[in-house]
């Protein structure tokens, strides 16, 4: 693993109704990792824990070095840019520009022509009150605010909320050039597949509160398959396909041909191999077949 700019120690935080972790992940520096998870499985909480907003029952965090809570929290969030889910209506009554001024106090490092620019190629109108702009245009806004300090880390819940297509395009351009530049880090919680697929490098699934492990995208993709066998002889056999390596499910789908679907495909090919089962046809799962997948694993593992 690389050099890794968050830290979480045996994290937990406990709600009436919800409890997250323990979490124990690193996320690694220089590279963009993708929080994946059902609605409510607490993307939005540990963003907001890694920011102070909220605090751990127990566990550490630590973020670019620093450990989050031990009083150099101005001097970390000068180095860090957020999105949150929902933009704050405090500020409802103040211009684009005029928030820009206010917030740019705080930040040694604003760059007022990165800020234009951004404003410029999220076409938003600066003049313009924000509590009158359209929720895209405010979510742009957000981004183009929490960029213009040049963080070393950016962390997004949600991004693309309410951006069109052309908006979301851009977006995806502007956050690829963001990383281009130095050991810059991405950590954003996302639903929208595609943009997981163009941004992230890692990717991290959460359940129920609970973490179930970081991984590299190209790799998990290449490892969950749907294969077709023909099971024709092996089912007289009697053979048993919850041996195939990453066994997740067996469906027949007519005639002889057999449905499984693994999270180990190179190893299920080798089983299939060595068994002289023959593959009839291979297909990818896509990111979100895969966290059905998992979130069903999960529930039924808590069950047992
Ligand atoms: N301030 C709070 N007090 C009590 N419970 C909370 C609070 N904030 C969130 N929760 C609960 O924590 C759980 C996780 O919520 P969270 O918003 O972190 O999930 P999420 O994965 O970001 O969901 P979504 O995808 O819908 O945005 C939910 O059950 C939610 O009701």
């Amino acid at each position: 693993m690389e050099q890794s700019v968050i830290r979480f120690k045996k994290l937990v935080q406990k709600r009436k109704h919800f409890e997250l972790g323990p979490v124990n992940l690193d996320i690694p520096r220089g590279y963009v990792t993708a929080i994946v998870g059902p609605n409510g499985s607490g993307k939005s909480s540990l963003l907001r824990l890694l920011l102070d907003i909220s605090k751990p029952d127990s566990g550490q965090i630590e973020v670019l070095g620093e450990r989050v809570g031990s009083g150099n929290d101005q001097l970390l969030k000068e180095r860090i840019g957020y999105v949150p889910e929902q933009s704050n209506e405090i500020d409802d009554h103040m211009t684009a520009d005029r928030k820009a001024e206010f917030i740019r106090k705080w930040y040694p490092q604003w760059d007022i022509t990165l800020y234009r620019e951004l404003l410029r190629r999220f076409d938003v109108e600066t003049d313009l009150k924000l509590g009158k702009m359209s929720k895209g245009m405010r979510r742009k806004f957000d981004l183009a605010i929490a960029m213009a300090h040049q963080p070393q880390l950016l962390l997004l819940d949600e991004p693309s909320s309410g951006l069109d297509p052309i908006a979301w395009k851009t977006m995806i351009d502007v956050l690829h050039r963001y990383m281009e530049r130095g050991e810059r880090t991405i950590l954003m919680a996302s639903h929208i597949v595609d943009e997981v697929r163009r941004l992230a490098d890692y990717i991290v699934f959460m359940v129920h509160g609970r973490m179930l492990g970081l991984y590299e995208k190209d790799t998990l993709l290449e490892s969950w398959y749907v294969l077709y066998l023909d099971g024709g002889s092996q089912e007289r056999h009697g053979v048993n396909w919850k041996s195939v390596p990453g066994f997740c499910s067996m469906e027949h789908t007519g005639g002889t041909t057999v449905k499984i679907t693994t999270s180990e495909a190179r190893e299920a090919e080798e089983w299939c191999a060595a068994q002289q089962v023959h593959i009839v046809g291979r297909q990818k799962l896509e990111l979100d077949d895969i966290l059905v997948l998992l979130t069903e694993r999960e529930r039924l593992r808590m069950q047992t």
